[in-house]
């Protein structure tokens, strides 16, 4: 193992050794193998998106036997080399043979396909990204579409569910209310110190699952090895993070197997107090440019915490903004199969929280800057159906500050459907967290008032989707263009093939994560999340508009990644918050450089 300029512990079975520079750049030089894709430097693209290189260190320490294959960064499993058998002391610690990369993929898949039970899967990925991180990224990178759904939406939200009981070894940064007064410490306790990314969750509201406490982690951990298989961040350089401030989940309380603090949740100051110290110890630890992803937090302070930090801290709240990005996206791609301007549609939603609103307001932002008129005026055509109805202006009294924008002038309707009649929707969107809620009459009164009635089941995992991609097929009678946060297969109705597009901010936070490290970018801007819907929807093809799709296949998420990023990046060149000047020419090509790739080193 090779650690450069770094922290690296020198334990009994780790050797050093001391070079002049000179002689290091050459070793280093000879040693990297690039695994493809990766900028062509002396530390290969494991550390393309760190601000400057520093090639001051003159050692750098080889770890070797059972220490270096404990080392899943490092580990090779059986594809170590006769040679770096013998020079790493590995003989007799691995059987005979020597397999390369490719085989021990098509090995893994294999064996991951005998698994019938996605959580199975689930567990066997988290046990390979912890014995071996390159082969992980390797194969999710290669099957992303079949794997995706394993490691993410839906089977993510199984495992948080059952994460006491299936916990084998602890994954991420937990702080907790015990840690109060010593966050900074805790930071410091995480062996990496070069961190360009955190996704922070306080488990509050784990997709459509609700109030998960402690064991959201899989949301965090998840998120973040999307970063790097879809988006190309280093994974060394993304931290996984867990606020536990107690939860209300009285089944967790009671469960022997928890692995959070057993008492209900902090709230007011106490809670504020915590988060405050957290985001105050993330910048003096790791300054300025840590990208901060909120992501399932409540609403009750996802909008606060998005509007307290967003002046003094990089913050990007996944559900508010990464989530209205991906359909924004999906809605200009759409346009290609409905015609029209997004001004000429109308919409309404079903849930009137983070991803709701957050999409409600990059729509009316988006019209704004496409006809000039004043947001205030394009919010009129956006409609919110919450719990109790539609938001009118009646209910302005009672309604949540994220709301009021959308309480528009109308009687009051309490049913979805009631409400469909009324509004005479072109576009539907479910972002209400409960499943089944696109019901028969829905589906069919979308289809009554519109030829291609556009139907987004936004709601995770598939459990609380709001309706299935056969549902709103069969229902509408093959009218419908569907997309939905967790997947669903292709669906056979009356001869033709309807492919079901996944709307899901997968799409979006790892190129717009990557935009804001490759530009430096010290904040977050709307324009920011318009630029990344505009760069997805441009990568749809004409052949997936063919089989319906208003976005382009997983299969291609890094190309759409390095596009989502160059816009972004663009975007803050423009505004004038990027900080790594001079700005590359070429965007695009510059994201792809900077980004990780799995391919094994060779080790002298
Ligand atoms: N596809 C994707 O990329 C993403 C999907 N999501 C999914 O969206 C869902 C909602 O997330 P989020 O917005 O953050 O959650 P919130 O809790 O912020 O909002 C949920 C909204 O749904 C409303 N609601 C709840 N039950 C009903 C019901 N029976 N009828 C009508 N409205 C109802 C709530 O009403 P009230 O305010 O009255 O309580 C609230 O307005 C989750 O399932 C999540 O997984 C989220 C982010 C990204
Ligand atoms: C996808 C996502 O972020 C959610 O469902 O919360
Ligand atoms: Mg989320």
């Amino acid at each position: 193992m090779i650690s450069l300029n770094r922290y690296s512990v020198l334990e009994p079975t780790t050797t050093r050794v001391v070079l002049g520079v000179r002689k290091l750049l050459a070793v280093m030089s000879s040693t990297f193998m690039n695994g493809g894709g990766g900028v062509r430097d002396l530390y290969g693209e494991d550390r393309a998106t760190e601000d400057q290189l520093i090639i001051t260190p003159r050692s750098f320490s080889v770890s070797s036997g059972c220490t270096l294959l404990r080392d899943p960064r490092y580990n090779k499993g059986l594809a170590f080399t006769e040679r770096e058998r013998d020079a790493h002391y590995l003989r007799g610690l691995l059987p005979p043979a020597v397999f390369n990369q490719e085989l021990q993929e098509k090995r893994l898949m294999h064996n991951l396909r005998q698994y019938e039970v996605p959580l199975h899967r689930y567990m066997a990925m988290m046990d390979l990204q912890e014995r071996n991180e390159r082969l992980f990224y390797k194969i999710l990178i290669d099957n992303v579409e079949e794997l995706l759904p394993v490691v993410y939406t839906p089977t993510v939200g199984e495992a948080c569910q059952k994460y006491g009981s299936i916990f084998r070894r602890p994954q991420g940064l937990y702080i907790s209310l015990k840690e109060k007064g010593k966050i900074l410490e805790v930071l410091k306790n995480w062996p990496e110190k070069n961190i360009q990314v955190i996704v922070v969750t306080d488990g509050e509201r784990i997709l459509g699952l609700g109030d998960l406490g402690c064991q959201g982690m899989g949301i965090p951990v998840g998120k973040l090895s999307l970063y790097t298989a879809l988006g190309g961040v280093r994974p060394s350089s993304c931290l996984p993070i867990t606020i536990d401030v107690g939860t209300n989940n009285e089944k967790l309380l009671n469960d022997e197997f928890y692995i959070g603090l057993r008492q209900k949740r902090a709230t007011g100051k106490e809670y504020a107090e915590l988060l405050d110290e957290f985001m105050r110890a993330v910048k003096q630890n790791y300054g300025e440019k840590v990208l901060i992803q909120f992501e399932d937090f409540a609403n009750h302070n996802a909008f606060d915490l998005l509007a307290k930090y967003s002046s003094s801290h990089l913050v990007f709240n996944d559900d508010i903004q990464g989530t209205a990005s991906v359909v924004l996206a999906g809605l200009l791609a759409s346009l290609k199969l409905v015609r029209g301007t997004l001004a000429d549609h109308t919409f309404l939603f079903l849930g009137a929280g983070e991803a709701g609103t957050g999409i409600a307001e990059l729509i009316a932002l988006e019209i704004s800057k496409q006809t000039k008129a004043p947001v205030e005026e394009t919010r009129q055509k956006i409609w919110l159906v919450d719990s109790k109805g539609l938001i009118v202006s009646s209910r302005l009294g009672s309604l949540q500050h994220f709301k009021k924008p959308w309480a528009h002038e109308h009687e009051p309707v309490k049913e979805l459907v009631d409400a469909i009649k009324a509004i005479k929707p072109t576009v539907l969107i479910g972002s209400s967290g409960v499943g089944k809620t696109f019901t028969k009459e829905v589906i069919e009164a979308m289809a009554s008032l519109n030829k291609k009635p556009l139907i987004l089941a936004l709601s995770n995992p598939t459990s609380q989707s709001e309706c299935t991609a056969e549902e709103a097929y069969t229902w509408s009678k093959g009218q419908a263009i569907f997309a939905s946060g967790s997947p669903f297969d292709p669906v056979e109705y009356e001869g033709k093939v309807f492919v079901p597009g996944q709307a899901n901010n997968a799409y979006i936070f790892p190129g717009f994560g990557l935009g804001l490290i490759i530009s430096g970018a010290i904040r977050v801007r709307d324009e920011m999340l318009l630029a990344a819907s505009e760069a997805l929807a441009a990568q749809v093809s004409q052949e997936n508009y063919d089989k319906g799709l208003i976005y382009p296949p997983f299969s291609n998420i890094r190309k759409i990644s390095a596009h989502i990023a160059a816009n972004v990046a663009a975007k803050a060149y423009e505004l004038g918050l990027a900080s790594h000047l001079p700005r590359p020419k070429d965007l695009v090509k510059y994201a792809e450089s900077c980004m990780y790739s799995p391919g094994y080193r060779n080790y002298r």
